[in-house]
């Protein structure tokens, strides 16, 4: 692990798991998704979103034509599998102090998948941090204002690298303009998965 770079408020954590540690979590998620397969959601203006998605923990975060919202179970009915220990362990050690994450959203790119600037504001305390943790290919990633429009700065995030968004970067705008397919070789098919952690209620 490097030192930790400050952008906008959002803490980035270069290479926080080796590869090792990003083999072994790639492979608990195989697992999780089995239990509980990527999906293709749909905004609410019924936009089908280019990323897939699945989650772990009490609430997984979905959208369909009802909006967007924390469900207790994936939309096919079965329970969320549990957040792996590995993922609770970087919650533990980017946060001081903060509650157990509820959810780790799993969102899954594969190519041209994108996800536009956005704000995380589903969730009942903006005291919490959400934290992002990256594998697989290369993900440009925009960092953006907590109000809509203004300059936005991007980086491009690493399999491995962590973002920790809380403080003054919990509600700012953030979104992946693209991702390098094929840059990384820790997915063998190719491919962006991107955790994210957060305290829902
Ligand atoms: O994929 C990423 O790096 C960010 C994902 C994100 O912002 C989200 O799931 O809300
Ligand atoms: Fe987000």
């Amino acid at each position: 692990m490097t030192d930790a770079l400050e952008i906008r408020g959002f803490r980035l954590y270069p290479q926080w798991l080796d590869r090792s540690a990003q083999d072994m979590l790639v492979a608990t998620l195989r697992e999780i998704l089995r239990q509980a397969p990527l999906y293709r959601p749909v905004t609410p203006r019924g936009q089908e979103m280019s990323v897939r998605m699945s989650a772990a923990g009490r609430f997984g975060w979905v959208t369909d034509r009802r909006g967007y919202r924390y469900e207790p179970r994936h939309p096919a009915g079965m329970d969320w599998p549990p957040i792996p220990q590995q993922v609770l362990e970087i919650w533990e050690a980017v946060t001081d102090g903060a509650r157990a994450p509820e959810c780790c959203l799993i969102n899954w790119y594969g190519e041209g998948a994108r996800m536009g600037l956005h704000q995380d504001r589903d969730e009942a305390d903006f005291s919490c941090p959400v934290v992002s943790v990256s594998l697989g290919d290369d993900g440009l990633f925009r960092m953006g204002n907590t109000e809509r429009g203004g300059k936005t700065e991007s980086v491009w995030l690493r399999s491995g690298d962590v973002v920790v968004m809380g403080g003054e970067a919990r509600l700012r705008h953030h979104g992946v303009d693209r991702i390098r397919f094929g840059s990384s070789t820790l997915l063998p098919q190719g491919g962006r998965i991107n955790l994210t952690l957060r305290v829902v209620t």
